[in-house]
């Protein structure tokens, strides 16, 4: 059964889940789930780098509170030597004498430590720096994937394009994730270590460190949350940007938009959005800037509250001068060290807000798809292909833009379509090559639905080149060969796809033949003109075995007789084979051995040239316009 849905189920089927307002602290945390299968990636890309960068971070982390400890002994050390008296006179009696020996060891050890330390720091970059790169490679092939894998009418979503953009900057940015992730682990133990001391000494003051840094933390929570709701309302305008900034400034439109004068339209435009968008952001930074201030500052009041209260208790001889330095540094690196991991917690959740994006992308899944045991496809096609009353309407789209389509293509027949714009020719050709499924009635492949063939099988034997066809930046050679792109090193179908196409003529005026580059975005690129560029297309049909070719408006841009030629070929090679062409030309029209004629989505005529024109209907009417034009 073909599936029976309305534009507006298809359209509900992926919700944009548009945080319009603020998320509330339970949608950020949500995103926190995102975090373990990123980590997850993360270890696949690398085990070896992943476990190094893990290891070497946990030594690092106890090394900060080992050297304030350290320095603690040093100055209890040497307050002791201060107070034994006999100061040695110069620097090689110091080291002679064995009384400062136990100072010189101290140094000795604190200097390793902070060497040992710096050193750690250097390889771990090293390590955090060469995963993420790996990280950020391995997910931009999933990702050019995943997209590959999509439907059409995927891409034909605007909704979905926002996602993708964001999953792409999702990735740009999410590299450094994983530094932070790593950098929150390694700072929870070193403030382990660090309360450890403070809990020995002054439990109490660990109180104070909460009441210091939590304000920091929420509001550090809520602005990294707005920002992600600023960069995912403006996503359309963001790419809309992008848009403007290719239209602005690329060799396919520098033609027009020069022409046109629309520079200054353009230009006007993109500032006039990048402004807002500006705008929008300058709002959260400020009110950021000025609450992150306020709790800084209250921060700040906390750390010297502490300091005051340790002064006043080692003048009253409960610590040593050791113990203040060791306490205050403690208490000082503590606030700093959780204020940094609840700013980057913060960060983190936001970053897992943008992972949901890269995520989410990655979930959506293709709806046409090969079935898991398909038939074997016919060689040769016997009955040909029949539309049994076939409906197709674009999503969120009110109107059909096909319906009531009943017809054969029979094998070995060549057909063609003619219809005024809009008509739905080239819907029906989609229909045809399953870069759609009807959304009414079936299309049956010598009887059976199209969807019981193998989706890969069923387009390798249906050779379409659209009217939209893409100009390739590639070598003459590859344009040709992206018709069978696996035969890309077989020159022999290489140039017989050209004669066949007549771009072999085309070709051999290019300087550098075959390995010629066409285009003008690479250096030395050479551009051809609408027809060339359309027989090159054209052989790209030629270097498939497709049983089925499918032509729409192949000779829109060649003249009078180029369009003879590629039409007198395409009669004598496409002996056995059916075929399907587009087109307003009757002169090409009137070759095939039947014309269906379509009107608003409707078959209104099927027949061959002769019926048709003594039918006197819509075709002889077309076809008597065009003549006249002759005349
Ligand atoms: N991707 C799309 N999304 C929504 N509507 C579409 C889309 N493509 C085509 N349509 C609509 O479907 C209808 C049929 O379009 P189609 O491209 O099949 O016409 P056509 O007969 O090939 O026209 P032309 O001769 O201009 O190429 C038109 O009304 C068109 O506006």
């Amino acid at each position: 059964m073909p599936r029976q849905y309305n534009a507006g189920e298809r359209s509900r089927r992926r919700p944009m889940d548009t945080p319009s307002k603020p998320l509330n602290l339970r949608q950020r945390m949500a995103a926190l789930r995102n975090v373990p299968p990123f980590l997850r990636d993360i270890w696949r890309t690398s085990p070896v780098l992943a476990v190094a960068s893990v290891a070497l971070r946990l030594v690092r982390a106890v090394l900060p509170v080992a050297t304030l400890y350290v320095g603690k002994l040093i100055i209890d050390e040497v307050t002791h030597l201060l107070h034994l008296g006999g100061a040695p006179a110069d620097l090689s009696s110091w080291l002679g004498n064995g009384a400062f020996h136990h100072l010189w060891m101290l140094l000795a050890l604190e200097f390793a430590l902070a060497v040992s330390s710096d050193l750690l720091g250097r390889v771990v970059s090293a390590c955090d720096s060469l995963l993420s790169d790996l990280y950020t490679n391995e997910a931009s092939v999933k990702l050019m994937e995943h997209a590959a894998s999509l439907d059409l009418e995927d891409f034909e979503d605007a909704d979905l394009q926002d996602r993708l953009d964001r999953a792409r900057r999702a990735l740009a940015g999410r590299s450094m994730l994983l530094s932070q992730l790593l950098g929150q682990a390694q700072d929870v133990v070193t403030i382990v270590s660090f309360a450890v001391g403070l809990l020995i000494y002054a439990p109490w003051l660990i109180v104070l460190l909460l009441v210091a840094v939590v304000p920091a933390f929420v509001g550090e929570m809520h602005f990294n949350a707005q920002s992600y709701a600023v960069n995912f309302q403006w996503t359309p305008e963001r790419r809309e940007l992008d848009y403007l900034r290719m239209v602005g400034a690329s060799a396919q439109t520098a033609k027009e938009v020069k022409s046109f004068g629309l520079n200054r339209f353009l230009i006007d435009r993109f500032a006039q959005l990048s402004q807002s968008i500006y705008r929008a952001n300058r709002r959260v930074a400020l009110r950021r800037a000025s609450w992150g201030g306020l709790f800084t500052t209250v921060g700040t009041i906390g750390y010297y509250a502490a300091y005051a209260i340790i002064a006043f208790r080692t003048v009253r001889g409960d610590f040593t001068i050791g113990d203040l330095t060791f306490l205050a540094g403690s208490f000082r690196r503590l606030r700093n060290l959780l204020e940094s991991l609840l700013t980057g917690f913060s960060q983190v959740a936001s970053q897992a807000l943008y992972l949901d994006d890269l995520f989410s992308f990655l979930r959506i899944r293709p709806e046409i798809l090969s079935p898991q045991q398909p038939r074997p496809f016919p060689h040769p096609i016997r009955q040909g292909l029949t539309f049994e009353n076939v409906g197709f309407r674009y999503p969120d789209a009110e109107r059909w833009a096909v319906r009531h389509l009943d017809f054969t293509l029979r094998a070995g027949e060549v057909l063609a379509l003619v219809g005024e714009n809009g008509a739905g020719k080239t819907t029906l050709v989609k229909l045809l090559s399953r870069l759609y499924d009807p959304d009414e009635g079936r299309i049956l492949l010598d009887g059976h639905p199209l969807a019981e063939y193998d989706l890969a099988e069923l387009r390798a034997n249906i050779g379409v080149i659209f009217q939209d066809y893409v100009r390739y930046y590639f070598t003459a050679s590859d344009n040709i060969a992206v018709g069978r792109i696996e035969q890309r090193d077989d020159d022999v179908r290489i140039s017989e796809a050209a004669r066949r196409s007549i771009a072999d003529a085309v070709i051999a005026r290019l300087p550098k033949g075959y390995e010629q580059m066409l285009g003008k975005l690479f250096k030395e690129g050479v551009d051809l003109s609408g027809g060339e560029w359309q027989k090159i297309a054209i052989a790209r049909a030629y270097m498939r075995d497709a049983q089925m070719l499918v032509l729409d408006e192949p000779t829109a841009a060649l003249d009078a007789r180029s369009e003879f030629e590629v039409f007198q070929r395409f009669k004598e090679l496409s002996q056995g084979r059916s075929a399907v062409i587009i087109s307003h030309r009757f002169s090409t029209v009137r070759m095939a051995d039947r014309i269906i004629v379509m009107q608003r989505g409707q078959i209104s005529e099927i027949g061959s040239h002769k019926e048709l024109l003594a039918a006197g209907g819509h075709y002889a009417e077309l076809f008597e316009l065009q003549a006249a034009g002759y005349r």
